[in-house]
């Protein structure tokens, strides 16, 4: 993704007056225990009501094969979600946390079924490697359930360091990520 020259806001958070960078993120969410849709409608509705956050594009859903996890998992519903936010990464990580708790995500397993995961792929062109957060997301460039998505409502899109979504979808097999035309997320 392009980072486009920064707008500044105000700090809401100290009202010192100090400024805070806008930047475009992108988060992959998905659901495979449940209502999924219902949750994955749950989880972009939650994000809007954050206030530092804006929803700027929502994908289509689509269903998707489980990578990982154990044999008997269910398909997933996936989707991509274009956001603003002045929110620093690791809040914007820990909001995205308490909206998979509020969802019902129950943290077993490594892989095991979700009702809702909500992943932080990029913000703008920021790195970070520490215990709570890796950004970019280190799987997300091969996986076809976050890049076709993406893709769709961002044609330029980028990983930093790895390349733009509309090549590194050339180097993948995107055959079990299926459009759900029946299903819809809404603002
Ligand atoms: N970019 C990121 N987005 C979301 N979580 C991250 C990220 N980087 C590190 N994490 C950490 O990963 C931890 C485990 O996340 P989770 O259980 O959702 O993994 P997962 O979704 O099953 O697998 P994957 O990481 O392959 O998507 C989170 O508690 C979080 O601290
Ligand atoms: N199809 C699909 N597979 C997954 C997904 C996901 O959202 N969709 N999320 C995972 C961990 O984030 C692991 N595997």
């Amino acid at each position: 993704m392009t980072e486009a020259p920064t707008p500044y806001v105000l700090d809401a958070d100290t009202m010192t007056g100090g400024m805070r960078p806008i930047r475009q993120a992108v988060l992959a969410i998905g659901s495979n225990l449940g209502d999924r849709i219902d949750k994955l409608q749950g989880g972009v509705s939650a994000l809007e009501d954050t206030p530092e956050v804006t929803v700027v594009a929502i994908s289509s859903v689509y269903e998707t094969d489980p990578v990982g996890g154990p044999d008997n998992a269910g398909k997933f519903l996936n989707a991509v979600v274009l956001i603003d936010t002045t929110l620093t990464v690791h809040t914007l990580l820990d909001r995205a946390l308490a909206i998979e708790d509020a969802f019902g995500r129950e943290r077993s397993e490594p892989g095991a079924p979700r009702t809702l995961d909500v992943d932080v792929i990029v913000v703008g062109n920021r790195v970070a490697d520490d215990e709570a957060l890796v950004l970019p997301h280190p799987r997300a460039h091969e996986r076809g359930f976050v890049l076709v998505p993406w893709l769709e409502i961002d044609p330029e899109g980028e990983i930093p360091g790895k390349g733009f979504v509309a090549d590194l979808i050339g180097d993948i097999d995107t055959s079990d990520v299926v459009k759900r035309e029946d299903l819809e997320i809404i603002l």
